[in-house]
């Protein structure tokens, strides 16, 4: 049984077809790559599987079931770029706004809420910053923050949206690490990038996508040339291919 599983998605945005017959699944216990150029439709995936846009045709299961039923157990980190980082917040209660939307209009945070939200800053080890305003931190304790508000909800499957842009190598390497052990704690994980050889170095299996899944599998299934020109839409001259060869 897969955690998460996406079958023949098509979704439709300003009248034109951005995603065909999506077919993709993501196990537990495994960190899955979306890979694709720009404008290949990975934003969009996540953003339908989280039910914030509405698919023309196709099925997302989650944990077996139909996911209307199963939302709750999605975790999603949206783009750092599209959180407000000057609002006058601390990390903490940052982090708390991913229960928010569990609590309802008039229940204020129990002292559950309180215990997953420290869980969820303690594993992304934010701890000592909890108290922090968020506007003050760099751009790698953000995406934690926002890692962490996604775990405070202690989802099954967390799907993540370009976290390693604009991060330094060794700050890209902590939070490889922190999704690597996520996944083997029984976690799906689903993260957008387009760091191809940290993709390559990190993630169980891969998925092409250019406005359909052109070819999923492991890293060492991937190795097929042709498979990556066909999503990138390159030549065989590309930088991309050498890349490719040299991991
Ligand atoms: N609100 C919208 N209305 C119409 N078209 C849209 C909308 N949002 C995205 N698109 C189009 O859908 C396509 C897929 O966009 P999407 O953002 O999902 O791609 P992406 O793979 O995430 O790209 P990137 O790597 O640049 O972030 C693009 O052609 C984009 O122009």
């Amino acid at each position: 049984m897969s955690a998460l599983g996406v079958h023949g998605l098509t979704v439709d945005l300003g009248g034109r077809t951005v995603l065909t017959d999506v077919d993709l699944t993501v196990d537990k216990g495994e960190l899955v790559g979306l890979v694709g150029p720009n404008g290949a439709g990975k934003t969009t995936l996540l953003r339908t599987l989280m039910g914030l846009l509405r698919p023309r045709a196709g099925q997302v299961v989650v944990a077996d079931g139909p996911v209307r039923r199963g939302r709750a157990k999605l975790g999603y980190v949206p783009q750092r770029h599209e959180f407000a980082w000057d609002f006058p917040i601390s990390v903490e209660n940052v982090v708390m706004t991913g229960r928010t939307g569990m609590l309802g209009l008039f229940r204020r945070p129990g002292v559950t809420d309180w215990r997953a939200v420290a869980e969820a800053i303690d594993r992304v080890r934010m701890t000592d910053l909890r108290s922090r305003p968020v506007g003050e931190l760099s751009g790698g304790q953000r995406q934690r923050v926002l890692l962490a508000r996604a775990l405070a909800l202690q989802p099954s499957v967390l799907l993540l949206d370009e976290p390693f842009t604009g991060l330094d190598m060794p700050t890209q390497d902590m939070l490889s690490d922190l999704l690597r052990s996520l996944a083997r704690e029984a976690h799906a994980v689903l993260t957008t990038t387009h760091d191809l050889p940290g993709a390559l170095h990190t993630c169980d299996r891969l998925a092409l996508l250019n406005r359909t899944v052109i070819a999923a599998g492991t890293p060492d299934q991937l190795r097929d040339e042709q498979l990556w020109m066909d999503t990138f839409g390159i030549g065989e001259h590309s930088p991309l291919l050498k890349i490719l060869k040299a991991t």
